[in-house]
């Protein structure tokens, strides 16, 4: 027997546990009114209600000399004042000391360590503020707008997280994506329809050599590179790195200047808020991401001063540890009715389990009670309607943390009250259930009553504060944390090593190899013999397959803007671009004969036609202003020998111009070329013909008002077309493009230069997005 179960408080602990087998939530609320008020407890603006519990004073009691016995609180003192708690390792444990005040000292080996922390914390704050203000430009000299996180399990979740959690307080003109899987898709699909020129890479892994994020950051750079022209200097302006190994991440190609790093006394699973918060701090800005580090502060103070009944890091972690190894509960669910948290329950199935999930104690003794339970969990309401019912009436006890805020980041009608009210209802029905009695009474028939029965008497602690902000955040992370901890202490366990994940990555090392070498002989058991040797020739298959995939993936598009003085020609994977004139007798048969000379040998295998006038489903609808005539009706498709798409020139120019939003477009060229883009849908426009002064908006701003009436009446009845359809369409930006932009030197404001390259951008993206 271990020496767990040979305390004396775990002793009382099992005895008093079948004293209270046959005590219902129900009857030990009828035995105790004031229960409510005394089962609850108060932390860093948090409150924990946790009187639907199935204990009683007795127990708490029991529990407390349980922790006391098992020395949690000397445990905590030493992880606080920086021992090597993580014994097999050989490491301090001290996240605590990436949210400590300046004025603090902690010292690992004699060092403090504080005054590192807050230069790391100033380094990423100046870098987080130059990419937020637009002043990080990408190698086009276009700020960074959109940011990649490359990494996995601590390196991701907890930025995924806080990202979701905090997405209200974010800057909304920066996109973050996170990346993690070795699966491919993943990287596909988080830069499917981001510009690389204006893309950051933040590589980000305590060890750097994590095969995943390895193989994704050469992607990444692979993928840069392919924009940039090869030119390897753009990768300094594309990637950064947090880290705590400066060698590898040099060798990566990122200098240390654009590192930021962290130390080995931080595990992953508890470094959110080191380094590896970076996505977080560019997102929210370094002043939250301040008050986050304030909140972590906060209950970090409370576990560490607070006595253990008032303790709520304490107190939820022992009532994990009555369910877990009392009731044999396998499980927790954790469910946050608010939607912010969506990715929490994933964020702690790592903390938790990562490091809680041990076989053997400290002195490796195997352990004989259950350690770590399984957490799980989704936001409410939406569990509710899946697996709710399980809870409700399964026959497995499963604890349930509710979390849940007094007010909403965006409120609305009844919305905030329909999902507290029905948090609230969970947590009673749970506790109290329904009798058969009380089934019997509403006249249900005997025959479906049994169904309609709720045992009740599931247990459920109830989190609550006031509105989900960065630092409540920190201090619910610091909580779960703490938890864990405590936890760990009670079963004498290591919750900071993970050598459980060691193995199968090993394997894995040696069966890509095996894969990539058909011909080697598979030494393993049957069963992954047979696996390999089926895999084997499925991959075979697959790279038959995948080399006609490329062609789809990447197919060769010509695209033709067609311009009132030229019509301009580009081919996919080209940077030349080839012009014919325009006439005003130019006609389409004529202009596919011109340009079949210039484009001799170019292969494509669809074409994508920007046409100077309106489009209606791909048809062009009237004939052109500035061109010939038979253009109505013109089979492309035929001329041609491929599939065509025809657009509206400005609407082409627009989608290759198109960066997110509520976005007008104007063309400045023999016309007035107009399209309105409204999250990603395109709406081509013919403002060029309504009425203006004695003409309309073209007369004047088109290339023959600017003729008419010369350079500077032209530019002050561009500001004001463009202030009127400000007015009237209310874009969140306008984009000018067309030749005759360089001529103004200066630009309204809200109104961005386009690039006439963008033309070809959009074109491009027609056939890639099925616009
Ligand atoms: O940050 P990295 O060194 O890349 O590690 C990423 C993750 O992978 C490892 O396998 C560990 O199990 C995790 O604790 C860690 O968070």
């Amino acid at each position: 027997m271990s020496a767990l179960r040979e305390k004396a408080a775990w002793r009382t602990l099992e005895e008093h546990r079948q004293q209270l087998e046959n005590q219902h939530l129900r009857d030990l609320f009828a035995a105790d009114p004031g229960r409510a008020e005394r089962y609850r407890a108060d932390a860093a603006g948090w409150r924990l209600d946790y009187a639907r519990h199935r204990v009683n004073d007795q127990t708490l009691e029991h529990l407390f000399a349980l922790a006391r016995e098992c020395g949690v609180e000397a445990r905590r003192d030493a992880m606080f004042a920086g021992e090597k708690v993580n014994t097999t390792e050989q490491r301090a444990a001290l996240h605590i000391a990436l949210r400590a005040p300046a004025r603090k000292v902690i010292k690992v080996d004699g060092a403090n360590v504080v005054p590192q922390v807050h230069a790391v914390l100033k380094r990423m704050g100046e870098f987080a503020l130059a990419i937020r203000e637009g002043r990080w430009l990408g190698f086009s000299g276009r700020p960074i707008r959109n940011i990649v996180n490359v990494g996995i399990g601590g390196s991701d979740l907890g930025p995924v997280m806080a990202y979701e959690a905090l997405r209200h307080f974010s800057d909304r003109k920066l996109q973050m994506r996170f990346v993690s899987n070795v699966d491919y898709t993943d990287f596909a699909e988080a830069v499917h329809d981001l510009r690389p020129d204006e893309t950051l890479f933040i590589i980000a892994s305590k060890t750097f050599t994590t095969l995943e994020t390895m193989t994704n950051a050469h992607s990444a750079r692979d993928w840069l590179l392919a924009a940039a022209d090869g030119d390897k200097a753009a990768v300094a302006k594309h990637f950064v790195a947090l880290s705590t190994n400066e060698k590898a991440v040099e060798e990566f190609g990122i200098s240390t200047d654009h590192m930021y790093g962290f130390w080995d006394w931080v595990g992953g699973r508890y470094s959110m808020d080191s380094a590896i918060g970076l996505s977080t701090m560019i997102a929210i800005g370094p002043e939250a991401f301040r008050d986050m580090l304030a909140g972590f502060h906060a209950m970090d103070e409370h576990f560490r001063t607070a006595p253990l009944e008032r303790n709520l890091p304490v107190i939820m972690g022992l009532l994990g540890v009555w369910y877990n190894d009392f009731f044999g509960a396998e499980t927790v669910a954790v469910l946050p009715y608010e939607q912010y948290l969506k990715r929490f329950p994933a964020y702690l199935q790592q903390l938790t389990m990562e490091s809680n999930g041990k076989h053997v104690t400290l002195d490796g003794a195997t352990v004989d009670v259950a350690t770590g339970p399984i957490y799980w969990g989704e936001p409410g309401t939406n569990g509710q309607h899946s697996f709710y019912q399980l809870i409700h009436q399964g026959t497995r006890l499963i604890p349930c943390d509710f979390i849940g805020f007094g007010q909403s980041l965006n409120p609305s009608g009844r919305h905030h009250d329909l999902l507290l009210a029905n948090m609230i209802a969970q947590a009673e029905a749970l506790a109290f259930g329904k009798t058969l009695q009380q089934v019997e009474d509403e006249g249900i028939s005997q025959e479906l009553a049994p169904h309609r029965v709720f045992e009740g008497n599931r247990p459920s602690s109830l989190l609550l504060t006031e509105r989900l902000t960065p630092t409540a955040l920190g201090s619910l992370v610091a909580l779960y944390e703490h938890i864990v901890f405590t936890q760990a202490a009670i079963w004498n366990i290591n919750p900071f090593d993970q050598w459980g994940v060691e193995l199968g990555k090993q394997l894995a090392l040696r069966v890509v190899d095996e894969i990539e070498s058909p011909r080697k002989p598979l030494n393993h058991d049957s069963a992954t013999n047979a696996t390999i040797a089926w895999y084997r020739k499925a991959r075979s298959k697959t790279d038959e397959g995948a080399s006609k995939s490329p062609a789809k993936a990447q197919r060769k598009v010509l695209v033709l803007d067609i311009g009132g003085s030229h019509v301009k020609a580009m081919l996919t994977g080209s940077q030349r671009e080839v012009a014919i004139k325009s006439t005003r007798t130019l006609a389409p048969a004529e202009m596919i004969k011109q340009l079949r000379t210039m484009i001799r040998g170019w292969k494509y295998e669809a074409v994508s036609i920007g046409y100077p006038g309106p489009v209606v489903h791909e048809r062009i609808a009237r004939e052109p202003y500035n061109l010939g005539k038979g253009w109505v009706g013109f089979d492309f498709a035929k001329a041609f020998g491929c599939p065509v798409k025809i657009v509206n020139d400005a609407a082409m120019q627009a989608l290759g111009s198109y960066e997110g939003g509520r976005m007008l477009f104007l063309g400045l060229g023999t016309g007035l070329g107009s399209a309105f883009i409204v999250d990603g849908i395109i709406e081509p426009m013919e403002l060029a013909h309504l009425p203006y002064k004695k003409g309309t908006f073209e007369d004047y701003v088109g290339a023959r008002g600017l003729k008419k009436l010369g350079k500077k009446k032209w530019h002050a009845h561009v500001f004001d077309v463009i202030e009127q359809l400000q007015a009237a369409l209310e874009p969140d930006y306008v984009v000018l493009g067309g030749g005759n932009v360089r001529y103004l030197n200066e630009l309204p404001a809200g109104v961005r230069r386009g690039d006439n390259h963008n033309a070809f951008a959009g074109g491009f993206r027609l056939w890639e997005n099925k616009a």
